[in-house]
């Protein structure tokens, strides 16, 4: 059970997509509230929460986060003006007392586009040294080339029991 969450046009959509099926494309409508995917790979079936993430929809993250393996975090590494609004929903979504200890994967998606911020600016913008009690990692990764998709894969199946 996986549940991806973030700010609109982060490229939630576009990691379901390209973990589904290889296709990446330019035209992704947004989600409206959320939209649930069976996704198989290899011996593991993920059921995927691939949520809504403009403002009048991220009330509802929290319901979906409850009682999942883990929960993705996926961040527009391009958009530096907006890693305070992406640390600020995170940390409020950490708070709830029912998702205390669920493993957190940050992914710093569109690492294709020069300028995009690094792993370790991610890890400062976002305070992810800040969240205790649960496993964190963070990725630079790219949905466009598909970029380290292998390693965010390598650590999805880790979680699955
Ligand atoms: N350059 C580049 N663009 C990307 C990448 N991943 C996604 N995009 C683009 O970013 C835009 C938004 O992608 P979506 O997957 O719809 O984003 P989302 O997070 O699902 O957005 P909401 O559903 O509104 O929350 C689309 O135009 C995608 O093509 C990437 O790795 N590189
Ligand atoms: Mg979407």
């Amino acid at each position: 059970e996986v549940t991806i969450v973030g700010l609109q046009a982060s490229g939630k959509t576009s990691f379901v997509n390209v973990i589904a099926s290889g296709q990446w494309s330019e035209d992704v409508v947004p989600t409206v509230a959320f939209h649930f995917r069976k996704v198989r790979k290899g011996n593991v079936t993920m059921n995927i929460w691939d949520l809504a993430g403009q403002p009048r929809y991220r009330s509802i993250w929290e319901r979906y986060c409850n009682g999942v393996d883990c929960i993705v975090f996926v961040v527009d590494s391009t958009d530096k003006d907006k890693f305070e609004t992406a640390q600020f929903e995170l940390h409020q979504l950490l708070s709830q007392a029912n998702l205390k200890g669920v493993p957190l994967l940050v992914l710093g998606n569109k690492n294709d586009v020069e300028g995009h911020a690094t792993a370790n600016e991610l890890i400062q913008a976002l305070q992810l040294n800040k969240i205790q009690n649960r496993i964190v990692s963070c990725y630079s990764c790219s949905m466009k080339n598909q970029h380290n998709l292998d390693i965010v894969l390598k650590w999805l199946s880790e979680r699955s029991h």
